[in-house]
């Protein structure tokens, strides 16, 4: 069954006199891996910071679970969505562990149930908890700063996890590897959606059940990837996806 988890109905933003987003609506469900894939400076961050309520819109409604963003307290909401960035900005001063138990202890839990919760987040990241609890980020590769990073944004078990770009600084095997891990932690946690924001367009292809295209603020489509890569509904989505329209093989084999 469908459930519509986040809803953006009509959403304006600006900033200044710049309308970044003019007129954005789209509905997204519980459960879903979505990417959202787009040229420098097509709204794509600003889109995700208004799903959790770091940006305002300046005109329209977001509902996050049939509830208007506006009526809810922000402080809860961000909780219940994790971010990972590129630059996860993990705290050099404290051990992997405590990075990643920032927030349990944060809500007071105790302390052998904030263990207990880093041990499996870090086997979910495929890190082995022995090994790397007790190390500092600065003891860790590019590559394993982002699986911490993820481990931290999933620590208090959102239902919702919202990633920038996370792979961006990554070297193409490091980048494909975790590609394919974030997909398979979706696929273990279910229910968790996921909103994924790049410019790769074999990522967004490989990552999302439905990738929306935007361009200028705007969505030019939203769909599978199959639909996408079969029937571009613009131009401007031809031309995005170039070479890899030619050959439908190249992205569904993308990883094999
Ligand atoms: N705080 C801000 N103040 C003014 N303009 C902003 C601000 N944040 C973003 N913008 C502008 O809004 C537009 C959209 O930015 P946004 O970061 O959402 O794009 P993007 O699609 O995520 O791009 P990129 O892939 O380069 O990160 C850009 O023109 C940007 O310059």
């Amino acid at each position: 069954m469908t459930e519509p988890v986040i809803q953006f109905k009509n959403v304006q933003k600006r900033f200044g006199k710049n309308i970044i987003i003019p007129d954005l609506s789209f509905t997204i469900n519980r459960g879903e891996f979505v990417t959202i894939l787009g040229s420098s400076g097509s709204g794509k961050t600003t889109t995700l910071k208004m799903v959790n309520g770091l940006w305002k819109p300046d005109a329209g409604e977001i509902l996050i679970n049939g509830q208007k963003i506006s009526s809810l307290d922000l402080v809860k909401l961000r909780r219940h969505m994790g971010y990972v960035v590129q630059q996860i900005g993990l705290f050099p001063h404290m051990t992997i562990a405590e990075n990643i138990a920032v927030v349990p202890k944060m809500l007071r839990w105790d302390q052998e149930k904030i263990e207990q919760r880093v041990e499996k987040l870090l086997d979910l990241v495929q890190l082995d908890p022995q090994k790397y609890a007790k190390r500092y980020p600065n003891q860790l590769s590019g590559g394993q700063q982002q699986r911490i990073g993820v481990a931290r944004a999933l620590a208090v078990n959102p239902p919702f996890v919202l990633f920038d770009e996370p792979f961006g600084a990554l070297d193409a095997l490091t980048r494909i590897e975790l590609q394919k891990e974030i997909k398979r932690i979706h696929e273990s946690l279910a229910d968790k959606t996921f909103m994924f924001v790049t410019h790769d367009i074999n990522e967004a292809l490989f990552l999302g059940q439905r990738v929306m295209v935007m361009h200028e603020g705007q969505i030019e489509q939203f769909a599978t990837p199959e639909e996408i890569v079969t029937y571009p509904a613009t131009s401007f989505v031809r031309e995005l996806l170039g070479t890899v329209q030619q050959n439908q093989s190249l992205w569904g084999n993308y990883h094999d």
